[in-house]
């Protein structure tokens, strides 16, 4: 990326602390436990004292994603001119990019996109009175040759493993373990490879500004380099996610806040880049259909705890976080604060 364009700077207040805070308190959860029960609260006060917690022994085979690991580190180390031939655009907003903003500044990286379903069917515009739709169809690049291949086959074992996590997380919500399903058919879940390069101005840059993920869970796999910050929900800390071999780190998004009535936090978080080390993640954004409309569920409502969160479509705020991330715009890109109740 050259020189440090000032567009990647971050406000003072938004830059990272050089000095780590180990977390100590994100819950490891070992998915491989027959008492379901003890599982269940396990989740269940993960999701609401942390908004985060890590697996292990969860299934997914080690192989699987270190042949993904490898096809993500081929594919970037190519040439720019051949990374851009798949590069997303305003059409299509998945593929390869290497100018992404969070909150309209510019992240320090470079990723590759990929949906699940294919074709994946979304809004063709974040316009609340467009009706049309689009079919989105993946770019893959020509090289690495196994790259599709092991991109598809990783994406099925997360949807497999989302399916788990969203039963657990109905159970713990006192729901039918299958309450979610419905939503995740015909799902817009993504798939992203990242590649955060070394940066000489670690301290003020970012390699995904602070955000929350605004779907329904995430699955993320980082490698042991480390760059991962959770904001302590006690206290407001910034606290690194130490790399844990094998591990997935999970987090509820915004749709699962509101589908809660506040009772899990989707938590704010973002990843540091490093003055020596070239760092790469994989997060899996497991998101409903573009149909579903957003509210909090009855069964978590009532007189007494009416819902905090105005009905809103996915489909809709999607296309809209897309927007902001691609250009930046003169305003503050969609926050499901914005759908909040006043009191
Ligand atoms: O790379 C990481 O550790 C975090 C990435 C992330 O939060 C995201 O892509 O939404
Ligand atoms: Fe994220």
């Amino acid at each position: 990326m050259g020189e440090v364009d000032q567009s990647f700077i971050q406000a003072v207040e938004h830059r990272p602390k050089l000095t780590i805070i180990e977390a100590q308190g994100i819950p490891l959860i070992d998915l491989s436990i027959p008492d379901t029960q003890l599982l269940v609260s396990q989740v269940g006060d993960a999701c609401a004292n942390w908004g985060f917690f890590q697996v292990i022994n969860h299934g997914v085979p080690a192989i699987l994603r270190e042949k993904l690991e490898f096809a993500s580190k081929s594919f970037f180390a190519l040439p720019k001119e051949e990374k851009l031939m798949v590069r997303r655009n305003e059409s299509n907003p998945f593929g390869y990019y290497d100018t992404e903003l969070t909150k309209n500044v510019r992240d320090w990286k470079e990723v590759f996109d990929f949906t699940v379903e294919n074709p994946t069917i979304l809004p063709a515009s974040p316009e609340p009175d467009d009706k049309e739709l689009i079919e989105l169809v993946n770019y893959w690049p020509a090289n690495p040759k196994n790259f599709r291949e092991a991109c598809e086959e990783y994406a099925q074992e997360m949807t497999k493993l989302s399916y788990k996590l969203i039963e657990l997380l109905a159970l713990s919500l006192g729901l039918e373990a299958n309450r979610f399903n419905e939503f995740f058919r015909e799902s817009t879940s993504r798939l992203r490879l990242n590649y955060y390069p070394p940066c000489p101005v670690p301290g003020l840059v970012l390699g995904v500004g602070q955000h929350k993920d605004g779907g329904g869970l995430t699955i993320l796999y980082q490698d042991n380099v480390g760059g991962l910050e959770v904001k302590r929900k006690t206290d407001g800390e910034w606290i690194r996610v130490k790399p844990t071999p094998n591990a997935y780190i999970i987090n509820v998004g915004d749709v699962i806040q509101v589908w809660s009535n506040d009772k899990y936090e989707s938590v704010e978080h973002r990843a540091m880049v490093n003055p020596a080390k070239e760092r790469f993640s994989i997060p899996f954004f497991f998101d409903p259909s573009h149909s579903t409309t957003v509210k909090p569920l009855h069964e978590l409502t009532n007189d007494e705890n009416p819902a905090k969160f105005k009905a809103y479509n996915w489909g809709k705020f999607l296309m809209n976080r897309k927007r902001s991330n691609f250009k930046k715009l003169a305003v503050e890109n969609i926050q499901t604060y914005h759908f909040r109740v006043s009191e």
